[in-house]
C-alpha cells in the first residue's frame, strides 16, 4: 500500500537486463517495494550483485521498469509507460568513488549544480554548503589535494547544494580505510539529519548501514527480505538468511520445553516468540557472539579452537562439549591459547529461533 505522504514510495519493482546473447534477460529487482518518509534514512543492504545499485539507477531514472511504479513526493516518475529523465526528478547522487571534478576546486565543484544562480550567490551557497560539512578552509583546494574523508564531504555538499528531495549514495566510503569509515558514517548521519535530508543509501557493509540509517533493508537476490530499524533487524530478523547476515552468530540445535522454553546445551532460555511450537521439536537457536560471555568463574567451560585479534577483542570460537562450535567476543586482556577451556555464561536477551 502507498502511504500519501512518503517522500519516495517503490511499488512492485522490476528491473531486468538483456543478457548477452539478447534472449534470456537477467531479472535484476523482483516485487520490491519500499517507503521513506521525509528526512528519514534509508539503507539497503547486501552483498555484491544482489541488486542494490539497480534500484538506485531506477530511482535516479537511469533504468525502464519492467513492472512496478516509483514516486517521488506523489509524483509518478517511473513506470512501464512513464519515465521522467533524471535530471527532472530533484535527485541528487553521491557516487562510490565521489566523482568529483579534478579540474574544479572543491568550492567549484560544489557551485556546479547551482548555474541558475547569478555567480555570487552560486558562490556564497556553495561556501555555506562547504561549512556545512566543516570544509570551510578548503574552499580552494582541488580534489588532489584534499584527503578521501574530505573529498567525500564535498561530494556530498556538492549533491546537497542544490537542495534535491532525495539523496542517493552508492557505497560512499567503500574506497576509504576500514577505521575511517564508522567514524565518516557517523558524520555523514549527522550532517543528513542537521540539514533534514531524505536519503536512500546501499553498501555491503553492516557496521555502515547500521551507523547511518533509521531503515535498512536486507536485500537478495533481488528482493528486500526485511525493511526495519537497525535494532529490530539484529534482535528480530524475520528470516534464517537475515540472521544469518546480520552479525557473528551460528545456529545450536535446541528441544522446546513447556512454558515457551527452549533447552540448549549451555541452558536454557526463555523464547519471546516461540509460541505454538510443540514441546520436544527440535529448532535452531541463534547464538551470537556477543550472547557468549568469558567468565573465569563460571562452571560452564568450552575450548578455544581458534582465535582472531581484532584489536579490543578477540573473536574466539569455542568447542562445546558435544562438539558444537560457537562464537564470542572476549576482551583483549584475556588471551587464552588454542584449547584451554575458558569458563562462560549465557547473556541473551532475544532467542532467535527457526
Ligand atoms: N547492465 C547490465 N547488464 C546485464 N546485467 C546487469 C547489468 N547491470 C547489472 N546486472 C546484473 O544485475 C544484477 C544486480 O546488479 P547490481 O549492480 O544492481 O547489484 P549490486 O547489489 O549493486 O552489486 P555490487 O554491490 O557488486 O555493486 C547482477 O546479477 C548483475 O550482474
Amino acid at each position: 500500500m502507498k502511504s500519501a505522504h512518503a517522500l519516495l514510495s517503490i511499488q512492485g519493482l522490476e528491473v531486468s537486463y538483456p543478457s548477452q546473447d539478447g534472449y534470456n534477460g537477467v531479472i535484476a529487482i523482483k516485487n520490491l517495494n519500499l517507503e521513506l518518509m521525509a528526512g528519514e534514512i534509508g539503507c539497503l543492504l547486501g552483498s555484491s550483485g544482489c541488486g542494490k545499485s539497480s534500484v538506485l539507477r531506477a530511482i535516479c531514472g537511469f533504468e525502464p521498469l519492467k513492472s512496478g511504479e516509483i514516486f517521488l513526493r506523489s509524483k509518478l516518475v517511473s513506470s512501464t509507460s512513464t519515465l521522467v529523465p533524471p535530471g527532472q526528478r530533484r535527485v541528487g547522487m553521491v557516487f562510490q568513488d565521489f566523482a568529483l571534478f579534478p579540474h574544479l576546486n572543491a568550492l567549484e565543484n560544489v557551485s556546479f549544480g547551482l548555474q541558475h544562480l547569478p555567480s555570487e550567490q552560486r558562490n556564497a551557497v556553495a561556501m555555506d554548503w562547504l561549512s556545512k560539512v566543516s570544509l570551510s578552509d578548503k574552499a580552494k583546494s582541488y580534489p588532489h589535494e584534499l584527503s578521501g574523508g574530505q573529498q567525500q564531504r564535498v561530494a556530498l555538499a556538492r549533491a546537497m547544494a542544490p537542495e534535491p528531495d532525495l539523496i542517493l549514495l552508492d557505497e560512499p566510503f567503500s574506497s576509504l580505510d576500514v577505521e575511517l569509515r564508522e567514524r565518516l558514517a557517523c558524520d555523514m548521519r549527522n550532517i543528513l539529519k542537521a540539514n533534514r535530508i531524505t536519503a536512500l543509501l546501499v553498501t555491503h557493509d553492516q557496521v555502515e548501514a547500521f551507523a547511518i540509517a533509521d531503515k535498512v533493508g536486507v536485500m537478495a537476490d533481488g528482493k528486500i527480505l526485511q525493511w526495519d530499524e537497525p535494532y529490530e533487524l539484529y534482535h528480530k530478523p524475520a528470516t534464517r538468511y537475515v540472521a544469518d547476515f546480520i552479525g557473528r552468530g551460528v545456529f545450536i540445535k535446541g528441544q522446546v520445553l513447556a512454558g515457551d522454553k527452549v533447552q540448549i546445551e549451555i541452558g536454557e532460555l526463555e523464547m519471546n516468540q516461540g509460541h505454538n511450537i510443540e514441546i520436544g521439536k527440535e529448532i535452531d537457536v541463534l547464538i551470537r557472539a556477543d550472547d557468549i560471555q568469558h567468565d573465569d568463574n563460571s562452571p560452564m567451560h568450552a575450548e578455544v579452537v581458534s582465535k582472531t585479534f581484532r584489536g579490543a577483542d578477540f573473536l574466539y570460537t569455542l568447542k562445546l562439549q558435544s562438539g558444537a562450535e560457537i562464537l564470542a567476543f572476549v576482551p583483549s586482556h584475556h588471551n587464552h591459547a588454542i584449547g584451554e577451556k575458558i569458563g562462560i555464561t549465557l547473556a541473551l536477551d532475544h532467542v532467535v529461533t527457526f
